[in-house]
């Protein structure tokens, strides 16, 4: 065992004497050439590639490093022992990389690769206009040669894929908003931003849990359908509407919606934009990745149909003078602005909204979702309804008795078992009579959340107020309508008009809504 330490010991005499020599007897330029030389027999006998991306390629940062970087700091490469960790800018997320001159391997479609982070001084620099960091680093890959023609290129082009991936899971999300009216930033952008922060997920979000997975399959296979959208030749983009009453979850779903994907969105004020042209322009200015918002369509926006434009003279559908029609209808504003631009693409349609959402400027940008709100489905235009414009309609309704358990666990933290069964079993009882909203019942528990018994009895008495209120108000309601069916009974036979005639004062009613009938059908639907 000495002896080994011995010989061992002299062998490492003999290198270091070598290596000394090596430095100061040959001169730098010499020995530049042989390391060269020994490089070169080395990679000719290797059976491995090498890669090196080296952080400045010239003076220009290369993305490549970045991007492998980033790829290196996600979970699954991340079996190394020694991590450096880092955080960005904008973002609250520690991402952790591969520490200097360390090595991880990797593999990729089943070949093993070896990536190594060397970092070495960076010899003192003469003038530059640019001043390069103190120290060289680079990522060298290793391959095996045999595996190089099958995956380098898909490898590498994963990695930037996954960086962009990371990057933008990292990144704060924006809100973005053209509430400045079509005027421009210093940078020409049309719209500003604001880090998005809404805690809402489909988690926390009270609706049927069937409606949920539902859509969020359907997100899924959106945000994965790349290769299916190129295959089928569609655009990359889907619409929803969401409709429902007042306080039912439908900005909560979007907010849901934003965080599931990871995207960007951009809240578009109808009632700031003034003409098809700068919507279009604004939405030229949307990135990809991105849910587009348009909230309470029937309010925001006149918007009419162009066939009902052309046929009604630039009426809407209530035959109004629409002020914003098609360029297709001649309305008296339309025609004054052709005339003082010569153009007619002077106002905000329907159909120039319709072409940026199916239409040839659809596919203008990629993997962008259309969300439509609306309290009132019925007030829309049926253009916008047709199948295939909106490719889901989801229903935000009243709470039901799956979501009121889901309310329960946000708002006070209990599970089924939490609750006994007799308040269950009232709560399943009352709820779908209270209509109540999932904005309503929040506020009870809100209000109570220090203490749940107090809680769910306070949600237990304004149920079955509600309940109450809203039978006594259907029974007024069946009563009314039975009313009204015997009135009409009453006018449609005539057996009863002549009874009624000899009656005395009844037949001049009768006859009063006779003629009602003949002179103004349409007004009171009487026939
Ligand atoms: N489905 C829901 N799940 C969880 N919370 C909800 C839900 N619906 C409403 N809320 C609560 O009520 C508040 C208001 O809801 P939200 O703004 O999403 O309703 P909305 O349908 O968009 O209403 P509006 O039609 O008036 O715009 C939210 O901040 C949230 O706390
Ligand atoms: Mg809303």
């Amino acid at each position: 065992m000495k002896e080994l330490w011995t010989t061992m010991a002299s062998l490492m005499g003999v290198l270091a004497f070598c290596q000394t020599l090596f430095h100061t007897v040959i001169p730098p330029e010499l020995r530049f050439v042989f390391l060269k030389l020994f490089q070169r027999l080395f990679t000719c006998f290797s059976s491995y590639c090498y890669y090196e991306i080296t952080e400045i390629d010239g003076v220009n940062t290369n993305e490549l490093y970045n991007a492998v970087q980033l790829y290196l700091s996600s979970s699954t490469a991340t079996t190394s022992n020694r991590l450096s960790l880092t955080r960005g800018l904008n973002s609250s997320v520690i991402t952790f990389g591969l520490a200097n001159n360390d090595r991880l391997s990797d593999v990729f479609h089943g070949v093993p690769v070896v990536w190594e982070h060397i970092v070495t001084p960076r010899q003192s620099q003469t003038f530059s206009w640019r001043p390069l960091p103190e120290e060289k680093r680079g990522f060298t890959l290793r391959i095996n040669k045999r595996d190089k023609p099958r995956i380098l290129e898909d490898y590498l082009d994963f990695i930037t894929e996954k960086a962009n991936e990371i990057r933008r899971k990292n990144q704060d999300r924006l809100l973005y908003t053209n509430s400045r009216g079509g005027s421009l930033d210093s940078r020409g952008h049309p719209w500003e931003s604001v880090p998005f922060k809404h805690p809402s997920t489909f988690e926390t979000l009270a609706m049927d849990p069937e409606k949920k997975k539902l859509i969020m399959s359907d997100l899924k296979d959106f945000a994965d359908g790349q290769a299916f959208y190129r295959r089928t030749g569609r655009a990359w983009k889907r619409g929803y509407l969401l409709y429902g009453p007042p306080g039912t979850g439908k900005s909560s779903m979007i907010a849901a919606m934003a965080n599931f994907l990871g995207y960007d969105i951009y809240d578009l004020e109808l009632t700031e934009v003034n003409t098809n042209s700068e919507l279009r322009k604004l939405l030229m200015k949307t990135s990809s990745k991105s849910i587009i918002v348009i909230e309470d369509i029937d309010c925001s926006i006149s918007l009419t149909n162009r066939k009902k434009n052309n046929g009604a003279g630039g009426r809407n559908t209530d035959g109004v003078p629409d002020v914003r029609s098609s360029p297709g209808g001649i309305s008296p504003v339309d025609l004054r602005d052709q005339e003082i631009n010569g153009s007619n693409n002077n106002s905000i349609t329907l159909s120039g909204l319709l072409n940026f959402t199916d239409g040839l400027w659809s596919c203008c940008g990629s993997e962008r979702i259309f969300v439509f709100t609306t309290n009132h489905i019925e007030k829309l235009d049926p253009a916008l309804l047709r199948s295939g414009r909106m490719d889901m309609h989801v229903f935000m309704s009243y709470c039901s008795f799956p979501s009121v358990k889901i309310l329960l666990k946000n708002y006070l933290g209990c599970d089924d078992g939490d609750v006994g069964k007799g308040v269950l079993e009232e709560l399943a009882a009352v709820i779908d009579e209270a209509e109540m909203t999932p904005a309503d019942i929040s506020e009870v528990l809100i209000k109570n959340r220090r203490d749940n018994e107090r809680a769910l009895r306070e949600l237990l008495v304004a149920l079955r107020s509600r309940a109450e209120k809203n039978r006594r108000r259907r029974m007024e309601a069946e009563v009314e309508e039975m009313a009204e069916e015997e009135e009409k009974r009453a006018l449609d036979s005539p057996m009863e008009v002549g009874d009624v005639a000899t009656g005395g004062g009844g037949g001049d009613d009768v006859e009063v809504n006779y003629k009602k009938g003949g002179d103004g059908e349409e007004d009171n639907g009487i026939n």
